[in-house]
Protein backbone atom coordinates (compact mmCIF):
# COMPACT_ATOMS: atom_id res chain seq x y z
CA UNK A 1 0.00 0.00 0.00
CA UNK A 2 1.15 3.64 -0.76
CA UNK A 3 2.44 5.92 2.19
CA UNK A 4 -0.30 8.05 3.41
CA UNK A 5 0.19 11.94 3.31
CA UNK A 6 -1.18 13.67 5.90
CA UNK A 7 -0.42 16.92 8.73
CA UNK A 8 0.88 15.96 11.56
CA UNK A 9 -0.92 15.62 14.80
CA UNK A 10 1.34 15.36 18.73
CA UNK A 11 1.60 12.26 18.42
CA UNK A 12 3.32 12.10 15.05
CA UNK A 13 6.53 14.54 16.33
CA UNK A 14 8.90 12.94 17.65
CA UNK A 15 8.77 9.73 14.90
CA UNK A 16 8.52 13.03 12.53
CA UNK A 17 11.92 14.37 13.38
CA UNK A 18 13.18 10.81 13.30
CA UNK A 19 12.92 10.89 9.97
CA UNK A 20 13.93 14.23 9.68
CA UNK A 21 17.34 13.38 10.92
CA UNK A 22 17.89 10.48 8.66
CA UNK A 23 16.71 12.17 5.84
CA UNK A 24 19.35 14.85 5.82
CA UNK A 25 21.75 12.13 7.67
CA UNK A 26 22.15 13.73 11.00
CA UNK A 27 21.64 10.90 13.28
CA UNK A 28 19.43 7.55 13.62
CA UNK A 29 17.62 8.71 16.88
CA UNK A 30 16.90 12.34 18.28
CA UNK A 31 16.51 13.65 21.86
CA UNK A 32 13.80 14.01 23.71
CA UNK A 33 15.13 17.82 24.59
CA UNK A 34 15.43 17.90 20.65
CA UNK A 35 11.82 16.91 19.60
CA UNK A 36 10.46 19.62 22.27
CA UNK A 37 12.51 22.26 21.17
CA UNK A 38 11.40 21.71 17.23
CA UNK A 39 7.64 20.85 18.65
CA UNK A 40 7.63 24.60 19.88
CA UNK A 41 8.88 25.88 16.86
CA UNK A 42 6.50 24.37 14.62
CA UNK A 43 2.83 24.77 13.20
CA UNK A 44 1.44 21.39 13.06
CA UNK A 45 -1.20 22.42 10.43
CA UNK A 46 1.81 22.82 8.28
CA UNK A 47 3.81 20.29 9.02
CA UNK A 48 3.08 17.14 6.79
CA UNK A 49 4.65 13.42 6.93
CA UNK A 50 4.53 10.30 4.70
CA UNK A 51 3.41 7.21 6.90
CA UNK A 52 3.84 3.84 5.66
CA UNK A 53 2.80 1.31 7.65
CA UNK A 54 2.46 3.49 10.39
CA UNK A 55 6.46 4.77 10.53
CA UNK A 56 7.65 8.24 9.04
CA UNK A 57 9.10 8.20 6.26
CA UNK A 58 9.23 11.78 4.65
CA UNK A 59 9.26 14.88 6.20
CA UNK A 60 8.01 18.30 4.97
CA UNK A 61 7.17 21.70 6.61
CA UNK A 62 6.04 25.35 5.35
CA UNK A 63 5.94 28.55 7.40
CA UNK A 64 3.94 31.80 6.17
CA UNK A 65 6.94 34.44 5.56
CA UNK A 66 6.57 37.97 4.33
CA UNK A 67 9.34 38.46 1.52
CA UNK A 68 9.70 41.81 0.19
CA UNK A 69 9.67 42.34 -3.55
CA UNK A 70 10.84 44.76 -5.66
CA UNK A 71 9.75 48.24 -4.62
CA UNK A 72 9.79 47.30 -1.08
CA UNK A 73 6.43 45.83 -0.54
CA UNK A 74 6.20 42.41 1.43
CA UNK A 75 4.49 39.68 -0.67
CA UNK A 76 2.90 36.55 1.77
CA UNK A 77 5.35 34.08 1.14
CA UNK A 78 4.99 30.20 2.05
CA UNK A 79 8.35 29.49 2.88
CA UNK A 80 9.21 25.66 2.54
CA UNK A 81 11.71 23.57 4.24
CA UNK A 82 12.93 19.86 6.01
CA UNK A 83 11.99 18.29 2.67
CA UNK A 84 13.51 14.87 2.89
CA UNK A 85 12.29 11.27 2.23
CA UNK A 86 13.91 8.17 3.91
CA UNK A 87 16.53 6.52 2.00
CA UNK A 88 14.54 3.17 1.41
CA UNK A 89 11.46 5.24 0.33
CA UNK A 90 13.09 8.06 -2.64
CA UNK A 91 11.52 7.86 -6.02
CA UNK A 92 8.50 7.06 -5.70
CA UNK A 93 6.76 9.84 -5.88
CA UNK A 94 6.42 10.87 -2.04
CA UNK A 95 8.17 14.31 -2.28
CA UNK A 96 5.81 15.14 -5.71
CA UNK A 97 3.12 14.61 -3.27
CA UNK A 98 3.86 16.50 -0.12
CA UNK A 99 4.45 19.32 -2.70
CA UNK A 100 1.37 19.32 -4.43
CA UNK A 101 -0.51 19.21 -1.36
CA UNK A 102 1.67 21.89 0.35
CA UNK A 103 0.91 24.17 -2.80
CA UNK A 104 -2.44 23.89 -2.83
CA UNK A 105 -2.73 24.78 0.62
CA UNK A 106 -0.38 27.76 -0.11
CA UNK A 107 -2.57 28.99 -2.51
CA UNK A 108 -5.87 28.24 -0.89
CA UNK A 109 -4.16 30.42 1.63
CA UNK A 110 -3.75 33.45 -0.36
CA UNK A 111 0.08 32.91 -0.46
CA UNK A 112 0.68 34.23 -3.34
CA UNK A 113 4.24 32.70 -3.90
CA UNK A 114 5.97 29.72 -2.36
CA UNK A 115 10.02 29.66 -1.59
CA UNK A 116 12.39 28.04 -0.62
CA UNK A 117 16.44 27.04 -0.36
CA UNK A 118 17.17 23.55 -3.02
CA UNK A 119 19.79 21.46 -1.30
CA UNK A 120 20.19 20.83 -5.02
CA UNK A 121 19.54 22.06 -8.60
CA UNK A 122 17.51 19.29 -10.08
CA UNK A 123 15.04 18.74 -7.53
CA UNK A 124 12.78 21.55 -7.73
CA UNK A 125 12.30 22.89 -11.33
CA UNK A 126 9.50 20.37 -11.65
CA UNK A 127 7.35 21.80 -9.78
CA UNK A 128 7.65 25.02 -11.01
CA UNK A 129 10.59 26.72 -9.20
CA UNK A 130 13.02 28.57 -10.97
CA UNK A 131 15.87 30.09 -8.89
CA UNK A 132 15.27 33.52 -8.01
CA UNK A 133 18.46 34.90 -5.56
CA UNK A 134 21.75 33.91 -5.98
CA UNK A 135 24.23 33.88 -3.21
CA UNK A 136 28.26 34.65 -3.36
CA UNK A 137 30.98 33.82 -0.49
CA UNK A 138 34.03 35.87 -0.42
CA UNK A 139 37.30 34.41 1.22
CA UNK A 140 39.64 37.57 2.36
CA UNK A 141 43.25 37.30 2.16
CA UNK A 142 43.50 40.06 4.95
CA UNK A 143 47.16 40.82 4.17
CA UNK A 144 46.39 41.53 0.72
CA UNK A 145 43.12 43.42 1.39
CA UNK A 146 44.08 46.95 2.03
CA UNK A 147 40.68 49.75 1.45
CA UNK A 148 40.91 51.58 -1.43
CA UNK A 149 41.68 54.97 0.25
CA UNK A 150 38.26 56.05 -1.51
CA UNK A 151 36.40 54.28 1.36
CA UNK A 152 38.76 54.83 4.34
CA UNK A 153 36.55 57.16 5.28
CA UNK A 154 34.98 60.33 6.49
CA UNK A 155 31.63 58.23 6.76
CA UNK A 156 28.25 59.71 8.42
CA UNK A 157 29.66 60.51 11.71
CA UNK A 158 28.94 57.27 13.26
CA UNK A 159 30.92 55.03 15.05
CA UNK A 160 31.09 50.81 15.27
CA UNK A 161 30.99 49.65 18.80
CA UNK A 162 31.11 45.60 20.30
CA UNK A 163 27.64 44.74 21.64
CA UNK A 164 26.52 41.73 24.05
CA UNK A 165 23.71 39.33 22.63
CA UNK A 166 21.05 41.26 25.00
CA UNK A 167 21.97 44.77 22.82
CA UNK A 168 21.13 42.56 19.75
CA UNK A 169 17.61 40.98 21.19
CA UNK A 170 16.46 44.48 21.84
CA UNK A 171 17.81 46.46 18.92
CA UNK A 172 18.65 43.79 16.43
CA UNK A 173 14.82 42.72 15.16
CA UNK A 174 13.40 46.55 14.54
CA UNK A 175 17.16 47.09 12.03
CA UNK A 176 16.23 43.94 10.17
CA UNK A 177 12.61 45.49 9.33
CA UNK A 178 14.12 48.46 8.14
CA UNK A 179 16.60 46.95 6.31
CA UNK A 180 14.69 43.81 4.53
CA UNK A 181 12.38 46.38 3.71
CA UNK A 182 15.10 47.57 1.39
CA UNK A 183 16.58 44.16 0.54
CA UNK A 184 13.96 42.25 -2.23
CA UNK A 185 14.68 39.13 -1.78
CA UNK A 186 14.80 38.83 1.67
CA UNK A 187 12.04 37.11 4.56
CA UNK A 188 11.14 38.45 8.26
CA UNK A 189 12.75 37.16 10.78
CA UNK A 190 10.40 35.71 13.15
CA UNK A 191 11.17 35.79 17.50
CA UNK A 192 12.27 32.19 17.08
CA UNK A 193 14.72 33.17 14.27
CA UNK A 194 16.37 35.62 17.09
CA UNK A 195 16.20 33.32 19.49
CA UNK A 196 18.41 31.06 17.46
CA UNK A 197 20.56 33.63 16.67
CA UNK A 198 21.48 34.70 20.41
CA UNK A 199 21.54 30.98 21.91
CA UNK A 200 18.15 31.71 23.72
CA UNK A 201 16.96 28.59 21.77
CA UNK A 202 19.81 25.63 20.79
CA UNK A 203 18.76 22.75 18.82
CA UNK A 204 21.20 19.59 19.93
CA UNK A 205 21.67 19.34 16.50
CA UNK A 206 22.95 22.70 15.45
CA UNK A 207 25.05 23.67 18.61
CA UNK A 208 25.62 26.96 19.39
CA UNK A 209 28.53 29.41 19.49
CA UNK A 210 28.47 32.73 20.92
CA UNK A 211 29.72 34.77 17.89
CA UNK A 212 31.05 38.07 18.25
CA UNK A 213 28.73 40.87 17.75
CA UNK A 214 29.52 44.55 16.53
CA UNK A 215 26.78 47.65 15.84
CA UNK A 216 26.84 50.71 13.89
CA UNK A 217 25.26 53.58 14.94
CA UNK A 218 25.08 56.99 13.03
CA UNK A 219 25.86 60.47 14.51
CA UNK A 220 22.63 60.98 16.16
CA UNK A 221 22.87 57.69 18.03
CA UNK A 222 20.60 55.53 15.57
CA UNK A 223 21.60 51.32 15.21
CA UNK A 224 21.88 51.30 11.41
CA UNK A 225 23.78 47.98 11.30
CA UNK A 226 25.04 44.85 12.84
CA UNK A 227 27.46 42.52 12.08
CA UNK A 228 27.96 38.83 13.96
CA UNK A 229 31.01 37.02 13.46
CA UNK A 230 32.79 34.02 14.48
CA UNK A 231 36.57 33.03 14.82
CA UNK A 232 38.51 30.35 14.30
CA UNK A 233 42.27 29.82 16.20
CA UNK A 234 44.89 28.11 14.77
CA UNK A 235 47.59 28.34 17.43
CA UNK A 236 50.95 26.61 17.48
CA UNK A 237 52.53 24.16 16.92
CA UNK A 238 52.35 22.99 13.17
CA UNK A 239 51.90 25.97 10.78
CA UNK A 240 52.56 29.64 12.02
CA UNK A 241 49.55 30.68 14.14
CA UNK A 242 46.65 32.05 12.43
CA UNK A 243 43.45 33.33 13.09
CA UNK A 244 40.07 32.82 10.88
CA UNK A 245 37.10 35.31 10.87
CA UNK A 246 33.71 34.37 9.48
CA UNK A 247 30.68 36.40 9.57
CA UNK A 248 27.33 35.19 10.49
CA UNK A 249 25.39 38.18 9.22
CA UNK A 250 25.57 41.57 8.37
CA UNK A 251 23.18 43.78 7.48
CA UNK A 252 22.67 47.33 7.58
CA UNK A 253 20.23 50.19 6.91
CA UNK A 254 22.53 52.71 5.36
CA UNK A 255 25.50 52.70 2.69
CA UNK A 256 27.71 54.50 5.42
CA UNK A 257 26.79 51.54 8.11
CA UNK A 258 27.93 49.08 5.58
CA UNK A 259 31.02 50.60 4.66
CA UNK A 260 31.42 51.06 8.52
CA UNK A 261 31.17 47.30 9.33
CA UNK A 262 33.31 46.02 6.36
CA UNK A 263 35.63 48.15 7.44
CA UNK A 264 35.93 47.52 10.94
CA UNK A 265 36.14 44.15 9.67
CA UNK A 266 38.74 44.29 7.57
CA UNK A 267 40.85 46.33 10.01
CA UNK A 268 41.08 43.11 12.38
CA UNK A 269 44.08 42.46 13.57
CA UNK A 270 45.93 38.85 13.42
CA UNK A 271 43.36 38.21 11.43
CA UNK A 272 44.41 36.56 8.45
CA UNK A 273 41.39 35.22 6.52
CA UNK A 274 38.20 36.91 6.62
CA UNK A 275 35.38 34.35 5.12
CA UNK A 276 32.25 37.08 4.00
CA UNK A 277 30.17 33.71 4.20
CA UNK A 278 26.17 34.68 2.54
CA UNK A 279 26.32 37.81 0.67
CA UNK A 280 24.32 39.21 -2.22
CA UNK A 281 26.38 38.45 -5.42
CA UNK A 282 26.73 42.08 -6.24
CA UNK A 283 27.95 42.69 -2.67
CA UNK A 284 30.04 46.05 -2.00
CA UNK A 285 32.72 44.63 -0.37
CA UNK A 286 35.55 43.92 -2.90
CA UNK A 287 35.05 47.31 -4.66
CA UNK A 288 35.90 48.17 -1.13
CA UNK A 289 39.35 46.73 -1.64
CA UNK A 290 42.30 48.27 -3.37
CA UNK A 291 42.58 45.03 -5.06
CA UNK A 292 39.38 43.62 -5.35
CA UNK A 293 41.23 40.43 -6.32
CA UNK A 294 42.38 39.74 -2.49
CA UNK A 295 37.85 38.96 -2.03
CA UNK A 296 38.17 34.90 -3.46
CA UNK A 297 35.16 34.15 -4.80
CA UNK A 298 34.72 31.16 -3.13
CA UNK A 299 30.71 30.53 -3.83
CA UNK A 300 28.47 32.08 -6.88
CA UNK A 301 25.70 30.11 -6.86
CA UNK A 302 21.32 30.03 -7.22
CA UNK A 303 20.23 30.16 -3.45
CA UNK A 304 16.11 31.05 -2.76
CA UNK A 305 13.98 29.70 -6.05
CA UNK A 306 10.13 31.33 -5.90
CA UNK A 307 7.04 29.60 -7.39
CA UNK A 308 4.43 31.43 -8.54
CA UNK A 309 0.83 30.82 -7.17
CA UNK A 310 -1.11 33.81 -7.82
CA UNK A 311 0.50 35.91 -10.84
CA UNK A 312 -1.86 39.01 -10.78
CA UNK A 313 -1.14 39.35 -6.91
CA UNK A 314 2.45 38.60 -7.54
CA UNK A 315 2.71 40.89 -10.52
CA UNK A 316 1.19 43.80 -8.81
CA UNK A 317 2.99 43.63 -5.81
CA UNK A 318 6.15 44.80 -7.21
CA UNK A 319 7.21 47.95 -9.11
CA UNK A 320 8.71 48.09 -13.00
CA UNK A 321 11.55 49.77 -14.37
CA UNK A 322 11.43 51.47 -17.77
CA UNK A 323 8.16 53.63 -19.59
CA UNK A 324 4.58 52.65 -19.00
CA UNK A 325 3.96 49.69 -20.36
CA UNK A 326 1.12 47.03 -20.98
CA UNK A 327 2.45 43.54 -21.94
CA UNK A 328 0.27 40.38 -22.42
CA UNK A 329 1.51 37.18 -20.90
CA UNK A 330 0.93 33.22 -21.45
CA UNK A 331 2.22 31.38 -18.30
CA UNK A 332 2.21 28.03 -18.84
CA UNK A 333 2.11 25.47 -15.24
CA UNK A 334 1.26 22.13 -15.82
CA UNK A 335 -0.07 22.07 -11.59
CA UNK A 336 -2.90 24.00 -13.29
CA UNK A 337 -2.07 26.31 -10.55
CA UNK A 338 -1.03 29.69 -11.75
CA UNK A 339 -1.21 29.42 -15.42
CA UNK A 340 -3.46 31.75 -17.72
CA UNK A 341 -2.98 34.77 -19.97
CA UNK A 342 -2.77 38.08 -17.69
CA UNK A 343 -2.42 41.69 -18.90
CA UNK A 344 0.64 43.79 -17.17
CA UNK A 345 0.14 47.31 -16.91
CA UNK A 346 2.67 49.76 -15.66
CA UNK A 347 2.90 53.52 -15.45
CA UNK A 348 5.24 55.99 -15.09
CA UNK A 349 5.70 55.78 -10.99
CA UNK A 350 6.56 52.04 -11.70
CA UNK A 351 3.40 50.61 -10.51
CA UNK A 352 2.19 47.78 -11.78
CA UNK A 353 -1.33 46.43 -12.45
CA UNK A 354 -1.70 42.76 -13.19
CA UNK A 355 -5.11 41.82 -14.34
CA UNK A 356 -6.62 38.17 -16.01
CA UNK A 357 -6.56 39.04 -20.02
CA UNK A 358 -9.63 38.51 -21.99
CA UNK A 359 -9.75 36.87 -24.86
CA UNK A 360 -9.03 39.69 -27.64
CA UNK A 361 -5.41 39.89 -26.20
CA UNK A 362 -3.13 38.20 -27.84
CA UNK A 363 0.35 36.76 -25.83
CA UNK A 364 3.28 38.78 -26.73
CA UNK A 365 5.24 36.73 -24.25
CA UNK A 366 4.94 32.95 -23.40
CA UNK A 367 7.19 31.52 -21.01
CA UNK A 368 6.61 28.59 -18.17
CA UNK A 369 5.63 29.57 -14.69
CA UNK A 370 9.02 28.34 -13.56
CA UNK A 371 10.93 30.52 -15.48
CA UNK A 372 8.71 33.19 -14.14
CA UNK A 373 10.29 32.76 -11.05
CA UNK A 374 13.45 33.17 -12.36
CA UNK A 375 12.47 36.81 -13.55
CA UNK A 376 9.93 37.50 -10.65
CA UNK A 377 12.64 39.63 -8.62
CA UNK A 378 14.63 40.83 -11.14
CA UNK A 379 17.79 38.77 -11.40
CA UNK A 380 17.15 37.09 -14.40
CA UNK A 381 17.22 38.14 -18.30
CA UNK A 382 14.33 38.04 -20.08
CA UNK A 383 16.60 38.20 -23.00
CA UNK A 384 18.67 35.06 -21.75
CA UNK A 385 15.95 32.53 -20.94
CA UNK A 386 14.49 33.84 -24.68
CA UNK A 387 18.08 33.11 -26.11
CA UNK A 388 17.67 29.57 -24.92
CA UNK A 389 14.05 29.19 -26.59
CA UNK A 390 12.54 29.16 -22.58
CA UNK A 391 10.77 32.23 -23.42
CA UNK A 392 8.81 32.73 -27.01
CA UNK A 393 8.37 36.21 -28.32
CA UNK A 394 4.81 36.50 -30.06
CA UNK A 395 5.35 40.16 -30.48
CA UNK A 396 8.70 41.55 -31.91
CA UNK A 397 10.47 43.83 -29.00
CA UNK A 398 7.98 42.10 -26.36
CA UNK A 399 11.32 40.68 -24.67
CA UNK A 400 13.45 44.18 -24.36
CA UNK A 401 10.07 45.83 -23.32
CA UNK A 402 9.72 42.56 -20.63
CA UNK A 403 13.63 43.13 -19.40
CA UNK A 404 13.48 46.98 -19.38
CA UNK A 405 10.34 46.10 -16.33
CA UNK A 406 11.44 43.54 -14.76
CA UNK A 407 15.13 43.51 -14.38
CA UNK A 408 16.48 45.38 -10.94
CA UNK A 409 19.45 48.21 -10.76
CA UNK A 410 21.17 46.16 -7.65
CA UNK A 411 20.19 42.21 -7.39
CA UNK A 412 17.41 40.69 -5.14
CA UNK A 413 19.36 38.99 -1.99
CA UNK A 414 18.17 36.96 0.90
CA UNK A 415 19.90 37.07 3.33
CA UNK A 416 19.01 34.30 6.06
CA UNK A 417 18.68 30.16 5.40
CA UNK A 418 15.23 28.33 5.72
C1 LIG B 1 13.68 22.98 0.68
C2 LIG B 1 14.45 21.80 1.14
O1 LIG B 1 14.16 21.25 2.16
S1 LIG B 1 15.80 21.31 0.22
C3 LIG B 1 16.24 19.71 0.86
C4 LIG B 1 15.86 18.58 -0.05
N1 LIG B 1 16.19 17.33 0.66
C5 LIG B 1 17.34 16.65 0.50
O2 LIG B 1 18.19 17.01 -0.31
C6 LIG B 1 17.55 15.45 1.39
C7 LIG B 1 18.00 14.23 0.58
N2 LIG B 1 17.11 13.93 -0.53
C8 LIG B 1 15.84 13.46 -0.34
O3 LIG B 1 15.38 13.31 0.79
C9 LIG B 1 15.02 13.11 -1.57
O4 LIG B 1 15.89 12.61 -2.55
C10 LIG B 1 14.22 14.28 -2.19
C11 LIG B 1 13.36 14.89 -1.09
C12 LIG B 1 15.14 15.36 -2.73
C13 LIG B 1 13.36 13.75 -3.32
O5 LIG B 1 12.42 12.86 -2.79
P1 LIG B 1 11.71 11.71 -3.70
O6 LIG B 1 10.53 11.24 -2.96
O7 LIG B 1 12.73 10.72 -4.10
O8 LIG B 1 11.28 12.55 -4.95
P2 LIG B 1 10.18 12.08 -6.02
O9 LIG B 1 10.12 10.57 -6.06
O10 LIG B 1 8.89 12.77 -5.74
O11 LIG B 1 10.85 12.63 -7.33
C14 LIG B 1 10.14 13.28 -8.34
C15 LIG B 1 11.07 13.48 -9.49
O12 LIG B 1 12.17 14.30 -9.10
C16 LIG B 1 13.39 13.64 -9.40
N3 LIG B 1 14.33 13.92 -8.30
C17 LIG B 1 14.04 13.93 -6.99
N4 LIG B 1 15.14 14.24 -6.28
C18 LIG B 1 16.12 14.44 -7.18
C19 LIG B 1 17.50 14.77 -7.03
N5 LIG B 1 18.07 14.94 -5.81
N6 LIG B 1 18.23 14.89 -8.14
C20 LIG B 1 17.66 14.70 -9.36
N7 LIG B 1 16.36 14.38 -9.56
C21 LIG B 1 15.61 14.24 -8.46
C22 LIG B 1 13.04 12.18 -9.41
O13 LIG B 1 13.96 11.43 -10.18
C23 LIG B 1 11.68 12.19 -10.01
O14 LIG B 1 11.81 12.35 -11.43
P3 LIG B 1 10.77 11.67 -12.44
O15 LIG B 1 9.44 12.28 -12.08
O16 LIG B 1 11.30 12.09 -13.76
O17 LIG B 1 10.85 10.23 -12.15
Amino acid sequence: MSPEIRTLDETDVADWVRALHTGFHLAPSVTDEEVAARRAAYDLARTRGAFDQGRCVATFRSMPRELTVPGGAFLAASAITNVSVTATHRRRGLASRLMAADLADAKERGEAVAILVAAEYPIYGRFGFGPATWVADWEVDLPRAALDPRYAGPDDGGRVDLVGVDEVRKAGPALHDRVRALTPGAIDRTPGWWEIATGERVFASQPWTEPFFAMHRDAAGEVQGLVAYTTVDHPWPGKLPRVDAKVRQLIAATPAAEQALWRFLLSLDWVTRLDTNHRAPDDVLPLLLGDPRAARTETLADFMWLRVLDVPVALSARTYGGAPTRLVLDVRDTAGLAGGRFVLETDAAGAGRCTPSTAADEPELTLDVADLGCLYLGDESVSRLAALGRVAEDRPGAVRAADALFRTARRPWCPDVF
